[in-house]
């Protein structure tokens, strides 16, 4: 593949896959801006945070991968990738554990102020007096807000503090999750407030997006403890920061933030934000994933969904509905012939009906394949009949699907 990284990564990705054959280009000074005007001639793109917006997908010629080089992909137009048909990629829980050091770091450095610490010492100041009134953390309650790979490596290390943990019972979280967070010592609030109100330090692991697009605002923040602290290291859209700025004005929370709703990209430039530069805030510039352990977890993790990629596997795609569309699966038994499933899919295309999916695996040996596709539209058994009579054809089933069933659980 022909491979633009518009973001730096790590120089034995880029090596690893120029042995495999692929040609990377790597011109991390791009812009968002310069994007659309530079991706023609390139099959994929790999990104930390530049975004990459609807133009790009509109000036691609031969895109068919956008890989982002981390977690969240709020910074890529997955709907326009997704209307021409590009898969987005993420590299999903191999920056969790640096995100949640910096998480803990934030905390550590808000409740001792740990930053105005070091600045009076290094202006020659010595104040035991200012400094020594810590809280302390241990015996502290701290609620989670997105129990994802990073959520749960917080409540790992918070645990260790001693601090107890808590989140919100939220439907759909899987079993493997809450198995997890129960062995961590979580427990579980029934509503937003109850969790609000009973929590010492509140941290944000939640992707951005519109459910999630200032879920911290001036009627969550009432509901904080006095005193408490916001912990921010997901996407400054999470939180309102007008918000925030007037709850950190009257006195009633403190933060740690990593994320910031105007934040500019990588590299170095001139840039102000009244949350950022408040005194009661620890702020860091984005840099939850930059350890180089995790970069080179990343790195490796690109790597493989390139590979994987170019031999037809589609890993950790974002933008694929994964829904089941087909109303009906046929699965077709069939010789391994040029042409059956040329033959198959004209007597669909005859009866008026559209594939969704469809997947054809060989047995060993190359004698036949099997078939399955998934169709939407009312099947009949004079479709059924017709493919059971195509020549090399061993076996029609045709099986109904449960609109409510996801793809692959059937
Ligand atoms: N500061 C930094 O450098 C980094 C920031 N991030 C941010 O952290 C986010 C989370 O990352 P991961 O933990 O790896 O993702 P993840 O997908 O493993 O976890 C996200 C969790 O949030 C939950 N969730 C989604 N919407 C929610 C809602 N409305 N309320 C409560 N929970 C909700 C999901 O069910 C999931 O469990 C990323 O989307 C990204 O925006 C990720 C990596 C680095
Ligand atoms: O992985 C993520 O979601 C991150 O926010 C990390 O961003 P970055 O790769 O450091 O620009």
């Amino acid at each position: 593949m022909r491979l633009l990284f518009a973001d730096r990564l790590s120089e034995q990705t880029l090596s690893e896959l120029e042995a495999r054959g692929h040609e990377c280009v790597v011109e991390p000074g791009l812009s968002a801006d310069d994007l659309a005007g530079r991706i023609t001639g390139f099959d994929g793109l790999v990104v930390r945070s530049t975004k990459v917006r609807r133009p790009v997908f509109e000036a691609a010629d031969r895109l068919s991968l956008v890989v982002r080089a981390g977690a969240g992909t709020n910074t890529i137009d997955t709907d326009a990738a997704a209307e021409r048909g590009v898969f987005v990629c993420n590299v999903p829980g191999r920056n969790a554990a640096a995100v949640a050091e910096l998480t803990l770091g934030l905390l550590l450095a808000v409740d001792r102020r740990i930053a105005d610490n070091v600045a009076d010492l290094r202006a020659g100041r010595w104040d035991k007096d200012r400094y020594g009134k810590a809280e302390g953390l241990l015996g502290s309650t701290m609620a989670i807000l997105g129990l994802g790979s990073i959520g749960l490596l917080v409540a790992e290390r918070a645990a260790a503090f001693g601090i107890r943990v808590q989140a919100q019972t939220r439907p759909g979280r899987s079993a493997q999750t809450v198995a997890r967070a129960e062995e961590l010592g979580v427990t579980w609030c029934d509503s937003l407030g109850e969790l609000l109100a009973t929590s010492d330090v509140v941290s944000l692991h939640v992707p951005a997006g519109p459910d999630t697009e200032h879920l911290v605002d001036a009627a969550f923040l009432a509901q904080m403890k006095d005193g408490a602290v916001l912990l921010n290291t997901s996407r400054g859209d999470v939180v309102d920061e007008e918000a925030l700025l007037a709850a950190l004005d009257a006195g009633r929370v403190r933060a740690g933030l990593d994320v910031y709703a105007d934040e500019p990209g990588s590299g170095q430039t001139a840039w102000t934000s009244k949350v950022a530069q408040h005194p009661a805030v620890v702020g860091t510039h984005h840099i939850g994933a930059s350890t180089a352990q995790a970069q080179r977890a990343i790195a490796q993790g690109v790597t493989e969904i390139v590979e994987a990629f170019t031999h037809g596997e589609v890993r950790h795609c974002v933008n694929l509905d994964h829904s089941r569309l087909g109303s009906f699966t046929l699965t077709i038994r069939h010789h391994d012939r040029v042409g059956v499933l040329a033959q198959v899919l004209d007597q669909v295309s005859s009866a008026g009906l559209n594939v969704e999916h469809m997947e054809n695996r060989v047995f060993r040996g190359g004698q036949a394949a099997v078939a399955s596709i998934d169709v939407a539209g009312e099947s009949s058994d004079v479709l059924v009949e017709a493919l059971r009579a195509l020549p090399h054809v061993l076996s029609v089933a045709e099986v109904t699907l449960d609109p409510a069933s996801p793809a692959g659980s059937a």
